[in-house]
């Protein structure tokens, strides 16, 4: 980061933006107007910049390291060292090992092939057919030795068998029949081919399913003033319904987690990585790879130097731009210069037609920008993160042969390119989505969530008592999502999104009347936060002032405040109080390690809370491996109601922790007595009765707290009866497929039989 800090600060001082911010072609118009020794510095650092970002690569010592991983994986895989885990363990750890080898191989073809070939056995004898598949092919693909094929072959034939696969099949054993084979291989082909002509008999035409016509809920209405277009319901919408979905054809994944780069898959069992850039890449299939590659081949250069994860939202410009040139291209194609191309583009973007049949690539031209109202020191940056990445692809990828064809000149498309990444950053920073997803509790960056031998007891089947262990919610994506775009914004929200995977499913987070309008929220809600602290962000980076009906009423923290309701600690007043909001907005949150002042004054006998038991009440946690500080600690979290009225934020967060240190324990081990786990229970109901007041019952928050009772009511360690098991089921249409799968998994696995 200090590196293109101090370019850009270089690149600085060389561009003078003196005129108002007009637009982002006339923006890289004037730079190239710079008298030509700047405009040469300023190209020259930035390939200096891309040319320091160069990473020495050395192919035997990953060869080496691959080999090294391999060779412990097939330790494992035979046994030699298995006496201390299970069977099914062994083989997951065997994976794990498997994939270290296939990515430190990266681009040692030869023992890239060894890697994928051992891993697709391993992936094989656990379960993973789809994966151990994906991967015969990938070993097939970089070399696999040709004396020994047959076997990968065989494989792929068995595992095309599982999977039902009947062409695929076919083909694999047509394959096979032309090889010389010893006798039990001949033996397995034999068997295959039956298995192929049972699965020939029992083959049905899968009926289409009949979706039946969806009528949109939701329709857009445009004001001309500054609210611009904003979205309302057709009709009644009830709270759970779903509004409209949408899938998204550009995203990145965020801090570098490696999750499937087309689909955002993030629970994944045989990652397949590029092998040019330096494992930063990853798919979850093969299916996928071969998806993104038209994106892909012009950004595994930036990959290999590390400096996309240095851009922010210019990332995600970049792929807007590489994904919707190829569908803008055909009507830009006759422009003759780079002035006719953008002045098409702009008209592109006012023409206006209905959304639902709007490509996506114009509704994304359409999003608003505040790029005019930005700071001189943010819209410089914006610029260069623009001006970089055009080079990049100028100089290290093929990006502009598809404009060979056209009128204009590679150089007037340079310009273009720059403008429009420039011109998307913009769009982006007003209207881009992070979407979040469930990974397992403390997951390193370079591990990936079904190949951990503790969790799992067969694919996608969690061993009892992990459920909580797979709560862990973490932003993952940087994502654009034109139609949810146009929601504007209201501070209590009447949408609740889910992320699944690069797809978001809009649910009504309350009864919504027809002709009322649906808002998002862009920062967190009144419940959650208060009006001060909403209003900075929406100004700095929405450019507006929120009025809406949350904002303007008298007492506009009101929601917030009843989660901050105390009683008077002084023995004669004892009165229920709300801090002053003037007086204490900064230390409302007193107990958060980043507000040191915990001055909480009653604003009726005007007594300072010194709040005694609090820090009591941390040391029970820290000590709950004791049963008898546990127990004092169950008492000490009823006692709470002493201080804190109802919901109040504290007692969240700190039932939190105490849920926390307890399964802590519970993981290694520590037996909790009939009671202590009731109590427990208890803790945890109350906590999510919390939950759903202030977060929604369809929150990530819930449901990650959730999987603390599931745990508790499937280690048959609590009470729990029908109607709360199919209330907590019913929370897993808020879960996204891939969680949702083995979520119900869980569930059938050790808790429904507890309904019988
Ligand atoms: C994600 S866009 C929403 C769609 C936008 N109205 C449009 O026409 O494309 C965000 C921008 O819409 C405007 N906006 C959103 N909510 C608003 C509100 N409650 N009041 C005024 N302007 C709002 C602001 O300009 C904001 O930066």
């Amino acid at each position: 980061m200090d590196r293109l800090a101090r370019v850009f600060s270089q690149q600085d001082e060389l561009i003078a933006l003196d005129a108002d911010f007009k637009d982002e072609y006339e923006t890289f118009k004037s730079l190239d107007s710079l008298p030509a020794e700047k405009r040469q510095r300023l190209q020259q650092l930035t390939l200096k910049l891309l040319e320091d970002l160069e990473q020495p690569h050395d192919q035997e010592k990953c060869a080496e390291r691959s080999q090294n991983l391999r060779e412990e994986g097939n330790m494992v895989f035979r046994g030699s060292v298995s006496a201390v885990f299970q069977d099914w363990e062994r083989v997951l750890k065997a994976c794990r090992l498997y994939t270290g080898a296939v990515f430190e191989a990266e681009d040692a073809e030869d023992e890239l092939a060894l890697a994928f070939a051992n891993r697709g056995m391993a992936l094989q004898e656990y379960g993973f057919y789809s994966e151990a598949y994906d991967d015969c092919a990938n070993a097939l693909d970089c070399g696999y030795p040709e004396k020994l094929r047959h076997k990968v072959v065989m494989r792929q034939a068995h595992c095309a068998w599982k999977l039902q696969q009947i062409a695929s099949l076919e083909k694999h054993l047509g394959c096979l029949e032309l090889l010389q084979l010893n006798d039990t291989f001949l033996l397995q082909l034999e068997d295959l081919k039956e298995k192929l002509q049972l699965l020939k008999n029992q083959a049905k035409e899968q009926e289409p399913q009949d979706r039946g016509e969806s009528n949109a809920l939701e329709e857009i209405i445009t004001d001309p003033g500054q609210r611009g277009r904003y979205m309302v319901a057709k009709e009644t919408i009830s709270q759970g319904q779903i509004i409209f979905s949408e899938r998204a054809s550009c995203f990145v994944p965020l801090e570098q987690r490696l999750i499937c780069q087309q689909c955002a898959a993030s629970l994944m069992s045989a990652p397949i990585p590029c092998s040019k850039c330096h494992q930063r890449v990853v798919y979850c299939s093969r299916k996928c790879r071969e998806a993104h590659l038209a994106i892909h081949m012009y950004e595994c250069a930036a990959y290999r130097r590390d400096l996309l994860k240095l851009l922010g939202v210019s990332h995600l410009a970049l792929r807007l731009v590489l994904t919707y040139m190829p569908q803008m291209l055909p009507k830009l194609q006759d422009c003759t210069s780079a002035q006719e191309v953008w002045a098409k583009i702009t008209d592109m973007a006012k023409s206006t037609d209905s959304a639902e049949t709007t490509p996506e690539y114009l509704q994304s031209l359409r999003m608003v920008s505040h790029l005019d109202k930005a700071s001189q020191a943010e819209l410089v940056y914006h610029i260069l993160c623009a001006n970089l990445l055009q080079l990049y692809l100028k100089e290290h990828t093929d990006f502009f042969d598809q404009f060979h064809s056209s009128s204009a000149s590679t150089q007037e498309w340079q310009l273009i390119t720059s403008a429009l990444i420039l011109r998307s950053a913009g769009q982006l920073l007003a209207n881009g989505h992070v979407g979040d997803a469930l990974l397992p509790v403390g997951l390193e960056p370079n591990e990936f969530a079904l190949l951990l031998p503790d969790m799992w007891q067969r694919p996608r089947h969690l061993k009892l008592g992990q459920l909580h262990n797979l709560a862990h919610s973490e932003l993952i994506t940087a994502i654009n999502l034109p139609h949810l775009s146009l929601c504007n914004h209201a501070c209590a929200p009447s949408i609740r999104t889910k992320f699944d995977g690069c797809s978001a499913v809009n649910y009504a987070a309350k009864d919504i009347s027809a002709g009322e309008e649906i808002f998002n929220c862009y920062t967190r809600d009144c419940r959650n936060s208060l009006k001060l602290h909403r209003s900075k962000p929406l100004k700095e980076v929405y450019k507006f002032q929120c009025s809406c009906d949350k904002c303007t009423r008298t007492n506009p923290d009101q929601d917030y405040l009843t989660f901050h309701r105390y009683r008077c600690e002084k023995p004669n007043c004892r009165q229920i109080f709300v801090p002053d909001v003037e007086l204490q907005q900064n230390n409302l949150s007193w107990w958060l390690p980043s507000n040191a002042d915990n001055s909480i004054i009653c604003t009726i006998c005007k007594e300072r809370q010194q709040f005694a038991w609090y820090n009591g009440f941390l040391d029970l946690i820290e000590n709950c491996a004791d049963s008898t500080q546990r127990q004092t600690l169950f008492k000490a979290f009823d006692d709470l109601d002493k201080w804190l009225v109802d919901y109040h934020s504290l007692k969240r967060n700190l039932a939190e922790e105490l849920i926390t240190a307890c399964f802590v324990e519970i993981d290694e081990g520590t037996l909790l007595d009939e009671l202590e786990y009731e109590n427990l229970a208890e803790i945890i109901r109350k906590q999510l009765e919390g939950i759903a007041a202030q977060c929604g019952e369809y929150s990530m928050e819930y449901i990650t707290q959730m999987t603390h009772l599931w745990d508790l009511i499937a280690l048959e360690k609590c009470q729990s009866n029908e109607k709360e098991l199919l209330h907590l089921k019913g929370k897993l249409e808020y879960l996204a497929s891939e969680h949702r799968e083995i979520f119900l998994n869980y569930y059938n696995d050790f808790i429904e039989q507890q309904c019988k």
